[in-house]
């Protein structure tokens, strides 16, 4: 209030002159007519040219003065409480705007955290997804709470765009198209991505969430990390089935998606609260008259207006002196070209009186092209008036073509800018609101809530009543925010009134002594340049246009008003709703996820206690069986050689004595002593065939004995096996066992060298044998067979000798072995031979030897049938025990896989041996295969249960994280949200 004069155009009197002249009265004269008020001859000032005029004041001329007097006190107090005012709404403005930065801070760095842990950590659980994917049966609060909700789009999105309709709003089925198709128009410039249908399609005052309503928050449902699940682009509904299909990494990566994009609107918001500029974007109806408002707001005639539409560009009007230096010019804007003041290369320079021929030039480019002017002017106003250069905040208004069809989306976009925080919107009282109009305010008020209306041309009308009911009745379907302040934010004004565009301005005057302080305001109006063409005191106000020019300074002060005294509204409140809807997001996260994470530690737990003991049982269960299975793998497969042994022993035995092995195999017939040879070589031949058959029956009852024990071993499997584990058993075929050795053929099979079943001379008469038993050394001993054996393998020249020796040794052995024993034979020989000396002995000693002799050979060939057998037996016998007549890497070694039996292919067995081994190897394999088996199951069940441990330890470590993450992320939600909760006055400023 530096300067306090004010013009006051007064009537009649000794100035009656001047009524053309602006009368300038100071606070000193007005003092001094203070302090003589009944002075007849008082001193007046000349309010026009600043001298003293003396004279004799008329009664009427004092109290004239005297009521100046007292407005102007009354003035000056306003003014000085106006200033108060604004300084400590300054005060609480930058408080608030620090509180609400600290916030954005915190909350961004909250934000990246959650994105972290999602990423990288947990998966988010996010409301409606938790429900369809968590437990079924673990009953999870939020996701409950949705699902048991009214409301149709309650439960990710659901519904159509009309069921998410707040069903507090009016909402107008010829507005849906453009509801929709906003919200789908992805490809825009500058255009957020599509918005859930609950959610604006247009965002005036930011591209974000901050465009919700307030009053509708709810705790209970996500709004700005509401995740948009539609199914098509366009005229697509959301599909349950589609969002039942989503994987919950998917919806956790759409979670993240949102949750980037609300961080980067938290940056917007962190620059959109420190810039101190505020932009007022003036738009409406084609001619509705919004040039002739801004110039009219600006007290110039800055703007082209006509009364065809005009405006083709938007134009940004600045204070020249803070934002340009003071040089009054117009930039246009390079398209594509981020605009810098400090660097002309961003934008061609022009003068004021440029902008109609920019204008006009313009006229054939579509709205998308519109060129954008930064005009910088001069406001000539006082600081107090002043709108532009108010001292507080830099504002900047942006004249925008008027709506049409064509322009409409581009305005529409231009409203959604971050910096725009307030939308002026100019309607002609003469049309009301065409359909563009509704469908921008709609979209414009729908979450904004608060558009400062014009209803300009008001002059027009004449039933102003009714026209007032039915415009006001429209913004309260439109705008129910703008209506229930209309007294403030709606304003039936004559814009050309100030400016004279009006017919009525023309010759408007004002009576002075109907002045109230509400006129204050009117002759701020009146403050035009001396310039203006129709400048209301150039001919005096009519009543008509006083009323006029009060109704458009009240719109002036309600403007300021809401500009600067309610920025905050503007500015900081979409900032505070917005973290107050994320912060609630956020908290409803935490929420979800903790009562999730209950829900999961409480299924973690009782499983783990079902799901230990169970492992620690198994795993004792299988310690058991092990030692079981190995003690009776031993048992069995001793067993089994033991038998083995025991039979084979025996068929060697009866072998031995050249009987056949097994009773089922006959010894041939005695062919005759011509076929002697012949009948050696079956006798071989039936000998080794029925250890064939002996050896087949010990492998048939090891096949026996290994059946019953792969039983036993399998029905211990069953009742040791936990629950649940598969009991499928491997098929045991008893008939594989032995196959390969039994498909050999005869002595290969059998494992014996091909010399067994070869005759020898040793066949017919055993010279070592008898010899052996001659000399008592043994009766079939082992040193006997060995000596015996060898009398098989001396070389052919010995063999005509030792056959002699052997026949005529034989026949003694043979007699005396068969009339008097051996003792008593070879007794005989020494008397024989004390025979040979005595001379009576000598005479009948030759008779009797050919005699014996003959009897020797007759019982010889005579004992054949018998003596071949037992040669043979004897000989195959020793062969067997002895293992020379074992192959060696012959079937007995070969046609098993060692199983724990050290011996291998080439050393020297016994028959016995040698099989023996075989075929409890061959029942160890079955067994361990058996056993393996089992083993193997219980491992899987084993393994199987330890995971389950595992996968519940880890449920119940994550469930925990989760519980103490959240309970963090909560508390820290509670700490920002009160500091969000302090930013105070936003409702009532
Ligand atoms: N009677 C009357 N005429 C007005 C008023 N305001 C503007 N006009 C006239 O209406 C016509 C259009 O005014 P403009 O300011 O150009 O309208 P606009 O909305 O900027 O037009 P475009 O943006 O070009 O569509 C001009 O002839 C103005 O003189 C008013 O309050 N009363």
């Amino acid at each position: 209030m530096a300067s306090q004069q004010y013009a006051t155009p007064v009537k009649g009197g000794a100035h009656s002159s001047t009524s053309s002249a602006t009368r300038r009265i100071s606070s000193a004269d007005l003092d001094q007519l203070l302090r003589s008020p009944a002075t007849p001859q008082s001193k007046v000032t000349d309010f026009n040219n600043g001298s003293s005029a003396t004279g004799t004041a008329s009664t009427n001329d004092t109290r004239l003065l005297f009521q100046q007097k007292e407005r102007e006190i009354e003035s000056q107090r306003q003014g000085r409480d106006a200033n108060q005012l604004l300084a400590q709404h300054q005060n609480v403005y930058e408080q608030n705007k620090e509180r609400l930065l600290d916030a954005i801070t915190e909350t961004g760095s909250l934000l990246a955290d959650l994105r972290d842990y999602n990423t990288n950590k947990r998966i988010i659980h996010y409301a409606a997804a938790t429900a369809q994917h968590a437990s079924p049966s673990a009953p999870q609060p939020g996701a409950l709470k949705r699902s048991q909700s009214t409301r149709p789009g309650a439960s990710f999105d659901d519904s159509d765009a009309a069921g998410r309709t707040d069903t507090s709003r009016p909402f107008h089925p010829s507005l849906q198209r453009c509801y929709t198709s906003q919200a789908s128009s992805s490809s825009l410039p500058n255009t957020p991505e599509r918005r859930a249908p609950a959610r604006s399609s247009t965002a005036p005052f930011g591209g974000e969430a901050d465009d919700i309503d307030n009053d509708n928050a709810n705790d209970d449902e996500m709004s700005v990390l509401r995740l948009d699940l539609r199914v098509g682009a366009v005229g697509g509904t959301p599909s349950s089935a589609l969002v039942r299909s989503l994987e919950r990494s998917s919806v956790a990566q759409l979670l993240d998606g949102r949750m980037e994009k609300s961080q980067r609107h938290l940056e917007n918001l962190k620059q959109r609260i420190s810039d101190t500029q505020s932009k007022v974007l003036v738009t409406g109806d084609l001619n509705a008259g919004k040039s002739t408002f801004v110039n009219a707001l600006l007290r110039r005639d800055l703007m082209p207006t006509d009364q065809q539409p005009c405006t083709t560009v938007f134009c940004e009007v600045l204070d020249a002196d803070d934002s340009n230096g003071g040089a009054e010019e117009v930039h246009m804007l390079k398209p594509g070209t981020a605009y810098d003041a400090k660097d002309p290369s961003t934008y061609t320079r022009h003068t004021l009186a440029d902008i109609e021929k920019i204008v006009a030039e313009a006229e054939d480019f579509s709205p998308e092209d519109a060129p954008i002017l930064k005009c910088y002017a001069r406001d000539t106003r006082a600081t107090q008036d002043s709108l532009l250069r108010n001292g507080i905040v830099d504002i900047a208004l942006i004249d925008a073509p008027g709506l049409n069809r064509d322009s409409l989306k581009t305005t529409a976009l231009f409203a959604r800018q971050e910096e725009i925080d307030v939308v002026v919107f100019v309607v002609s009282a003469e049309n009301h609101f065409t359909l563009s109009a509704k469908e921008f305010l709609w979209n414009a008020s729908h979450d904004k809530a608060y558009v400062f209306i014009v209803v300009n041309k008001y002059d027009q009308i004449r039933n102003k009543d009714k026209c007032r009911k039915l415009v006001l009745e429209q913004i309260r379907q439109l705008s129910p925010r703008t209506y229930d302040d209309a007294a403030n934010l709606v304003h039936f004004v004559d814009s050309g009134a100030v400016f004279g565009a009006s017919s009525t301005a023309a010759d408007a005057t004002v009576v002075d002594d109907e002045a109230t302080p509400a006129d204050e305001a009117v002759k701020k109006v009146e403050g035009v340049p001396e310039s203006a063409p129709h400048s209301a005191s150039a001919g005096g106000l009519t009543s008509r246009s006083s009323e006029s020019l009060r109704a458009f300074a009240r719109l002036e002060a309600s403007l300021r008003d809401f500009v600067l005294l309610k920025r905050s509204k503007s500015k900081l409140l979409p900032s505070k709703t917005y973290m107050l809807r994320l912060l609630s997001d956020i908290g409803l996260l935490a929420r979800i996820n903790t009562a999730v994470a209950n829900v999961e530690l409480g299924e973690a737990s009782r499983a783990l206690e079902v799901a230990r003991p169970a492992l620690a049982r198994c795993q004792a269960s299988h310690a058991k069986l092990e030692s079981v299975l190995e003690g009776e793998e031993d048992e069995v497969v001793t067993a089994v050689m033991q038998e083995a042994q025991r039979k084979l022993n025996a068929a060697i035995e009866l072998i031995g004595r050249g009987l056949p092995a097994v009773e089922s195999v006959s010894l041939p017939a005695y062919p005759g002593l011509f076929n002697v040879w012949e009948y050696a070589q079956e006798v071989r031949h039936a000998l080794t065939g029925s250890l064939e058959v002996a050896l087949r029956g010990v492998e048939d009852t090891t096949r026996g004995t290994t059946s019953q024990a792969v039983d036993r071993v399998q029905k211990m499997g069953e009742a040791h096996l936990p629950e649940g584990v598969e009991k499928r058993q491997r098929i045991f075929n008893p008939d594989a066992m032995f196959a390969k050795r039994r498909s050999l053929p005869g002595l290969v099979g059998l494992g014996l060298t091909t010399e067994v079943v070869e005759v020898q001379p040793s066949d017919f008469f055993d010279a070592w044998h008898h010899f052996a038993v001659l000399t008592g050394s043994g009766q079939g001993g082992e040193g006997k067979d060995k000596a015996l054996a060898s009398s098989s393998s001396r070389g052919d020249d010995e063999l005509g000798m030792v056959s002699g020796l052997s026949l005529g040794l034989g026949a003694i052995t043979l007699l005396g072995g068969k009339t008097l024993g051996a003792k008593t034979a070879v007794d005989a020989l020494v008397r024989v031979s004390d025979l040979v000396g005595n001379p009576t002995a000598r005479r009948w000693a030759g008779p009797v030897f050919a005699l014996l002799s003959t009897g020797l050979v007759v019982y010889f060939i005579v004992d054949l049938p018998n003596s071949v057998p037992r040669n043979v037996g004897r000989a195959l016998r020793h062969g067997l025990v002895s293992g020379s007549a074992v192959a060696t890497g012959g079937a007995a070694t070969t046609t098993t896989v060692a199983v724990g039996d050290k011996s291998g292919a080439g050393e020297v067995r016994s028959f016995t041996a040698q099989h023996s081994a075989r075929v409890s190897r061959e029942t160890r394999k079955v067994l361990r295969l058996a056993t393996w088996d089992l083993q193997e199951r219980f491992r899987d069940a084993i393994a199987q249960k330890r995971q389950e441990v595992e996968r519940e330890e880890a449920k119940a470590k994550s469930a925990q994280m989760a519980l103490e993450y959240f309970a963090g992320a909560e508390a820290q939600v509670g700490r920002v949200r009160a500091k969000v909760d302090e930013v105070v006055g936003l409702e009532t400023a």
